[in-house]
């Protein structure tokens, strides 16, 4: 029995989700905890998601911070867990990812992983997805290769799907090999609408999207972008995603209510997420991410996928908050043991890759 720590900083920048799992035959959640980010931190890491004044320096210390924080954050976890640092086998760090271009070549995410070894003492494993690029795939998304090693039915046909900053969904059928992609903006473009309007990070339920209409022609227009069209493999981000893609959409229809705005935001998430399934038949839909706590959201999916079943991943015994950090706690186990992670029919990838770089205790 190994132990492992997975730590992701997600692109809606809340916070930081720390995981510990126990990996034998099966993959077992043994502790958590979750850290907010710091204001000032998190409004540095947002403006490092576009060009900017002397941006190398800002994002060396800006990770630098960023670690200082997940050190702590490392020793609470252990506290909590009762076990001991030598146990640990690696930590697996995602970072934050602050640009990514893999059409361009490059992703980065920050996270100074040599600091954060020597802050903790342990081994950590993080740059997991450049080996995919430089082999011509996507480096995102990367879950899909745990959700199958979890979540796989050899009878049903099952879609598990993440709605954090961004949406991605895995799909696992018995008969074929996985497949997967980015559907379009999961929270970001309503938590930024809310958080202008309302100065609320996040609509909590969904409720306020829920008390709005939506606005056809602007659902129309949004869904015309040819992100939503493209077949995978795809992955996005803030480049393409941001205020002032919505504002440029906006600016060519009459002015409406801003709650029918995130009626109408809400609405785009689920239908770039369902018209992206819809000529498969899938069996059960199981969401996670921050967005499984969006009732208004499982509704709309519910509604636009009658014949099958939505829940979250609780249903399946893993808590819908911890899938994504279990999950790079599981790539750094995979990273040791010298198994491949990316999957080419996800990520578009020539073929099979070892992902991630150690950096010893
Ligand atoms: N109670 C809630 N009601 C509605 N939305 C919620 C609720 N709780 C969390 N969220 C949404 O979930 C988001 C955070 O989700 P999560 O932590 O999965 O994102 P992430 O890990 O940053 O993203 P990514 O998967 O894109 O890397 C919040 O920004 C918010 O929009
Ligand atoms: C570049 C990047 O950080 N992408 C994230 C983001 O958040 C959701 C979606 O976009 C997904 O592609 C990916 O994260 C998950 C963990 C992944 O790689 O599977």
């Amino acid at each position: 029995m190994s132990y492992y720590i997975g730590l992701m900083s997600g692109t809606s920048l809340d916070g930081i989700d720390l995981a510990l799992i126990e990996q034998g035959g099966t993959t077992r959640l043994a502790a958590t905890h979750y850290m907010s980010m710091p204001e000032e931190l998190r409004q540095e890491m947002l403006a490092l998601c576009t060009p900017g004044p002397n941006e190398l320096a800002r994002s060396a210390i800006a990770e630098q911070q960023w670690v200082q924080l997940t050190a702590a954050g490392i020793s609470v976890l252990l506290e909590k867990s009762q076990i001991a640092p030598e146990k640990i086998r690696a930590v697996g760090s995602h970072g934050q990812t602050i640009r990514h271009e893999p059409a361009l070549g490059f992703t980065i995410q920050i996270g100074n992983p040599a600091l954060l070894a020597e802050l903790t003492g342990l081994t950590v494993i993080s740059d997991f997805r450049r080996r995919d690029i430089a082999a011509g795939g996507q480096g995102a998304p990367l879950v899909p290769a745990f959700h199958e090693a979890i979540f796989a039915s050899s009878e049903r046909k099952r879609v598990i799907l993440n709605v954090g900053g961004f949406s991605n969904l895995t799909l696992l059928s018995p008969d074929s090999p996985v497949r997967g992609f980015d559907c379009g903006p999961g929270n970001v473009l309503l938590d930024s609408w809310i958080q202008k309007h309302q100065g609320k990070r996040y609509d909590d339920n969904g409720s306020w999207a829920a008390s709005g209409k939506v606005q056809n022609a602007l659902l129309q227009l949004m869904l015309s972008d040819d992100f939503f069209s493209r077949q995978g493999p795809k992955s996005t981000g803030r480049e393409l995603f941001n205020s002032s893609w919505l504002q440029q959409k906006l600016s060519v229809l009459p002015e409406c209510q801003s709650q029918d705005i995130q009626a109408t935001l809400l609405e785009l998430t689920a239908r770039s997420i369902v018209d992206s399934i819809a000529t498969e038949s899938i069996d059960d839909l199981f969401v996670c991410g921050g967005g499984a706590h969006n009732l208004a959201l499982i509704r709309r999916l519910q509604a636009l996928l009658p014949s099958c079943k939505v829940s979250t991943t609780q249903k399946m015994g893993i808590d819908p908050d911890w899938v994504e950090a279990m999950a790079f706690a599981w790539l750094a186990h995979c990273c040791l043991e010298g198994i491949p992670a990316n999957r080419p029919s996800v990520t578009g990838a020539r073929g099979l890759r070892v992902l991630g770089a150690i950096y010893p205790a």
